[in-house]
């Protein structure tokens, strides 16, 4: 029957047309009411059309919850859309960890048009979120059979994934031995860095510390949208994530490049052990056609760096003259830089605020907030607890309530 995905494309409109007040959305796999899936509503937000504004509710800056992106596939909803049928691609992975060739192909050719990575000569894995990644690459990079572990390490602040995973898969040929500053004086061999840039928290462009063999370059926020792209990123292991490019968390889609094939091989190993390959097919699938919109939309008004980085950068400017309008709390410091992908000097845009606070006696900053109706995240980043990391990633209504529940606190009599 040649209409055969009528029913699923008039669904998915009626679904799309469900507005829940712009404070919420309908999914066509949403929990039914009446035989009509329900409004899943923004934090603070409730009632069958999300219209109702809960008094008293608590802005929920905890997560890097990238729904900033989520009015831009709205906006591209007819260039964006998917069907699939019921047969696609039901085979499990069958070569090379079972990767689309297409999307393989549309990001290599992604990076080259943004200028973010120099991905010649270097292998490609996927992987389900660069967070599996993470650990396959650690595995990877650990020396087999060696006297002793090697020791895995991140300079503060940093992403606290890379510490939880490490202790809880604890493997044996390999060790969580915390910050880089601990170990500078010591002998570098047998060390797994992880060097994050952008930084999560702080959003600062990273180098390597220890300078030492086997480096795992973690370039999720390394897009337009978050930072100036100064130069192409060219290092032996780097992993990027759909998470921050478009947006899709849910879909839970990552990449790897590679320069030393015995790695590869090991991550393709730890991969197939792992979940049988990296990510599915249907994601893939999925993923490739938004691929595709984005590589379209560049240099053009629908450019996706252009509609992340003016929110944000927008967003951060605000942040900032709040803040700024007191001495309670500072923020990081981030400056204009020259991007290669706008071709200008441009503003901040960070996906973080890094916030300190400098009362004395304001020793935790993530409860100084918390008490002003703020969640944040306080803990996790080897750092002081008078820092906590504030996302800018999640949607206008979670900024707004920010700023709202933020303003009493920097102009509190307190001070
Ligand atoms: C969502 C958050 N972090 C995601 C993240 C990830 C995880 O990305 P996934 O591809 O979604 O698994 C990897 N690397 C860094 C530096 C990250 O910050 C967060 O910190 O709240």
């Amino acid at each position: 029957d040649p209409s055969w995905t009528r029913r699923a494309a008039e669904e998915a409109e009626a679904v799309a047309a469900i507005s829940c007040s712009g404070h919420g959305r309908a999914y066509v796999d949403g929990v039914l009411d009446n035989g009509r899936p329900m409004c899943e509503c923004n934090t603070c937000y409730t009632g069958t059309d999300c219209s109702v504004l809960l008094s008293n509710c608590s802005a929920d800056v905890e997560s890097g919850d990238p729904l900033f992106l989520e009015p831009y596939w709205m906006q591209h909803a007819a260039k964006s859309a998917v069907v699939l049928s019921g047969w696609h691609r039901m085979s499990y992975a069958t070569t090379d960890n079972s990767k689309s060739l297409e999307l393989e192909k549309h990001i290599r050719t992604l990076h080259a048009a943004v200028g973010n990575a120099i991905t010649d000569g270097k292998y490609l894995v996927f992987g389900m979120g660069s967070t599996q990644l993470l650990n396959a690459l650690v595995y990877a990079l650990s020396p087999e059979n060696a006297s002793s572990p090697a020791s895995v390490v991140a300079t503060v602040p940093y992403y606290s994934m890379y510490k939880g995973q490490t202790e809880l898969f604890n493997g044996r040929d390999y060790e969580w031995k915390g910050a880089t500053a601990k170990w500078m004086k010591s002998n570098k061999t047998n060390f797994i860095e992880f060097v994050t840039s952008p930084n999560n928290p702080d959003c600062l462009l990273y180098n390597s510390a220890l300078g030492g063999s086997s480096v795992i370059y973690d370039h999720a926020y390394y897009w337009p949208h978050f930072t100036a792209i100064p130069e192409p990123a060219d290092e032996d292991v780097m992993t990027f994530t759909m998470s921050k490019l478009s947006g899709h968390a849910g879909s839970r889609f990552g990449w790897a490049f590679i320069k030393d094939e015995n790695v590869y091989n090991k991550v393709s190993d730890y991969l197939h052990y792992n979940s049988v390959g990296g990510a599915s097919r249907d994601t893939q699938s999925r993923l490739l056609n938004y691929v595709k919109v984005i590589l379209a939309e560049i240099g053009s008004d629908g450019d996706i760096f252009k509609f992340g980085f003016n929110k944000l950068r927008k967003r951060w400017h605000k942040l900032q003259v709040l803040v700024s309008s007191s001495s309670r709390f500072s923020l990081q410091q981030l400056s204009p830089q020259y991007c290669t992908y706008f071709k200008k000097i441009r503003d901040p845009s960070p996906a973080y605020a890094w916030l300190k606070c400098e009362n004395e006696e304001d020793t935790n900053c993530a409860e100084v907030l918390m008490k002003g109706g703020i969640i944040s995240r306080g803990t996790g980043f080897g750092a002081s607890t008078r820092y906590t990391r504030l996302s800018l990633l999640k949607t206008d209504d979670h900024f707004e309530m920010l700023l709202q529940k933020l303003k009493p606190l920097v102009t509190s009599p307190d001070e």
